[in-house]
């Protein structure tokens, strides 16, 4: 997946939703079907061969024994397929999943990185490091999640992501260009309320003057309907619950629609000038 003309303003918003492990089997196909009608509903969001085009870029993350019948399900359709994790590489990782097989299975992005990932198993940044560069020689795009695990001011908690993402690339700018990084600050996930927009925007300004303008940036964190066009300095939402309900999705998605067709004037003019 090419993340490339990506930036804050103009370039595609990326609207994603990560099932983690709430749901079963069952439901996730149930799931995954409401999503194809949600995006099928909406022609704006383009087709299975017009993605690169597409000014949202859909994608959902089930648990990994779902990907495959996931990929007949939105087969056709725009959404992009991911995954919630990988492997450092292949052969003797028993219980692991390589980023070969993600890439064999059709997935385009894989989560790397997540709070939860980071908390709960003990991933350090060696392991993220490892995993990125894993991903991205598969042809994957690392979705590398970064955030602050107390609240702390917009400054501090932006310095801290941007060291996340200097540990996870060992500060390859060509690595940094092929990633989308979700910022999720770790005390937001699994909350009632989102960060508060005004902190989220100090914090993605910031990391984007530190990193510049070349991989999109997302917020994600108890992220729901009403948020993206609070969130300027977003380039689109990583949601979890409050996407499990999947006409949720599509008000963001409608939202985020509404957003670019906002900017397209603005495009169209810049682009002849
Ligand atoms: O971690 C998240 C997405 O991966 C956010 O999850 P919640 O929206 O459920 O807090």
């Amino acid at each position: 997946m090419s993340t490339s003309g990506s930036s804050t303003g103009n370039g595609p918003l990326y609207i994603g939703v990560s099932t983690k492990m709430y749901m079963g089997y069952q439901a996730s196909l149930r799931w995954l079907s409401e999503v194809r009608s949600i995006v099928d509903d909406r022609p704006g969001l383009g087709t299975g061969s017009g993605v690169q085009d597409s000014p949202i870029r859909v994608f959902v993350i089930p648990s990994f024994p779902v990907l495959e019948p996931a990929t007949r399900i939105l087969a056709g359709s725009p959404v992009l397929l991911g995954a919630q994790n990988c492997a450092w590489g292949d052969g003797p990782l028993t219980g692991e999943v390589s980023p070969g097989m993600l890439a064999e299975l059709g997935v385009s992005l894989v989560e790397i990185g997540h709070a939860e990932r980071r908390k709960l198993f003990g991933e350090d940044d060696a392991v993220v490091a490892r995993k990125v560069r894993a991903a991205v020689g598969q042809s994957l795009t690392p979705l590398l999640c970064i955030g602050e695990p107390e609240r702390i001011d917009a400054g501090a908690a932006a310095a801290f992501c941007v060291e996340q993402v200097r540990a996870a690339t060992g500060g390859d700018s060509g690595l940094l260009r092929r990633l989308v990084l979700a910022y999720e600050p770790v005390w937001a996930i699994g909350a009632q309320e989102p960060a508060p927009p005004k902190h989220v925007n100090a914090v993605l300004a910031q990391i984007r003057a530190e990193l510049g303008p070349d991989c999109p940036l997302i917020y994600g964190g108890s992220a729901g309907p009403g948020l993206l066009p609070q969130l300027p300095a977003a380039d689109g939402l990583f949601l979890g619950r409050f996407a499990h309900d999947a006409a949720n999705l599509g008000r963001v998605l409608d939202e985020a629609l509404l957003l670019r067709q906002a900017d397209a004037p603005a495009r169209s003019s810049s682009s002849r000038s």
